[in-house]
């Protein structure tokens, strides 16, 4: 069994490291995310199916993973990266290593590997498709491969995480995330139980969380629901989740969210808003490299305050195409670029960064109870 592994980018860079994880070989887009910590959420955000997550931070897997800190119950992402893997975890909480929990879900794990120089590649060039292979090990053929694999660009990686039937979400925030950092929205109790509809494109599950926390009865749909199919279930408010790839394939996703605005009130996180602003008539366009990590600094436009926030996007809505009506309520302080919109009149509104956190700050956990009194109003 071999023990080398190897990344090789588009653009013909190939990174040698050590294979940790499984076994085989996969493609994807190569991104980065700057979380110091966190990597058991990131690991099974649905957002991640079809790219290869490099983590800047230089050592990973230091407190091991358990079974509480997960956004969904299986991995969607295409490889993980990293400078330094812990091989000595350490925490209470642990039940499993990271080398261990990557073979396990079946997901190649490369260690050793240069992330300032992979991130200096992707931010100099953008986000390019890279191969990660344990049984390839030659240059030639991997960068063939990787110049060879269909890009996530125009592809609809929603269908592939999305749940197949209706379900009830019952679960609340965990205890540990119950401490003096109690998000807003827990403390919030809804004066009665308004039902929440999620649309699901590959929704985290600190969403449904924070939902039930603050009282709410939910009811989980597939992200191809029809409006109709929605509305027959006689919500108080619709979610529209985060979910992968590219919001622009997903045609019936903004007939559907068509068919409800005005209806009932809207509430969109990341994939979810850049869907519904797609509904009201904004345009999508793919920024270099993308935003990923927990510490982006977004301005709240109508409070003048600064929410340090946990993102995870590639997209965005222009800015410039922006139909009247639609007020940008927040914009992120590195490139000014689109974080929130609200449409008043049709009750609905939406950011692109994760109030839901997990991992990250809970600065923007009062979103949720900005749902709840759109609800109740
Ligand atoms: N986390 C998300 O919902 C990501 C949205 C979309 N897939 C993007 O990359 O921009």
């Amino acid at each position: 069994m071999t023990e080398l592994a190897k990344l090789a980018l588009s653009d013909g860079t190939v990174f040698t490291g050590r294979r940790f994880g499984a076994e085989g070989e996969h493609f994807g887009e190569v991104v980065f995310n700057t979380s110091m910590t966190g990597y058991q959420e990131i690991l099974t955000d649905p957002s991640y199916n079809g790219q290869i997550v490099t983590m800047t931070y230089p050592m990973i897997g230091n407190y091991g993973v358990n079974r509480d800190d997960v956004e969904r119950d299986r991995l969607a992402l295409k490889g993980f990266v990293v400078k330094e893997l812990c091989r000595e975890p350490s925490s209470y909480r642990m039940t499993m290593t990271l080398d261990d929990y990557l073979r396990e879900n079946g997901v190649i794990g490369i260690e050793g590997v240069d992330t300032r120089a992979l991130v200096r590649r992707i931010r100099s060039d953008g986000a390019m498709t890279g191969v990660l292979s344990t049984i390839d090990l030659d240059d030639q053929s991997l960068i063939q491969k990787a110049q060879q694999s269909p890009h996530l660009v125009g592809q609809d990686l929603v269908k592939e995480v999305m749940p197949g039937a209706n379900t009830e979400w019952n679960d609340g925030l965990h205890e540990i995330s119950q401490s003096e950092f109690t998000p807003q929205a827990s403390t919030e109790t809804c004066d009665k139980s308004y039902h929440v509809v999620a649309v699901d494109y590959g929704m985290k599950w600190n969403i449904p969380r924070h939902l039930k926390e603050m009282g709410c009865r939910v009811t989980i749909v597939p992200g191809n629901a029809t409006a109709e199919e929605i509305l027959a279930l006689e919500p108080d408010g619709v979610f529209l989740s985060n979910g992968p790839g590219d919001p622009r394939p997903l045609l019936y996703a903004v007939e559907a969210i068509r068919g409800l605005l005005g209806k009932k009130p809207v509430f969109g996180i990341c994939l979810g808003q850049q869907l519904l602003g797609m509904a009201l008539g904004g345009e999508i366009y793919k920024l270099k490299f993308g935003h990923r990590g927990a510490n982006q600094p977004v301005l709240n436009k109508e409070t003048g305050r600064v929410e340090i926030t946990s993102q995870n996007h590639g997209f965005a809505l222009d800015i410039n195409t922006m139909p009247e009506g639609t007020e940008i309520t927040h914009i992120n302080l590195n490139d000014q670029t689109i974080e929130g919109i609200r449409h008043r009149d049709l009750k609905a509104f939406g950011v692109q960064y994760h109030p839901e956190a997990s991992a990250g700050p809970h600065d923007s956990a009062y979103l949720f109870g900005e749902f709840r009194k759109m609800m109740a109003n």
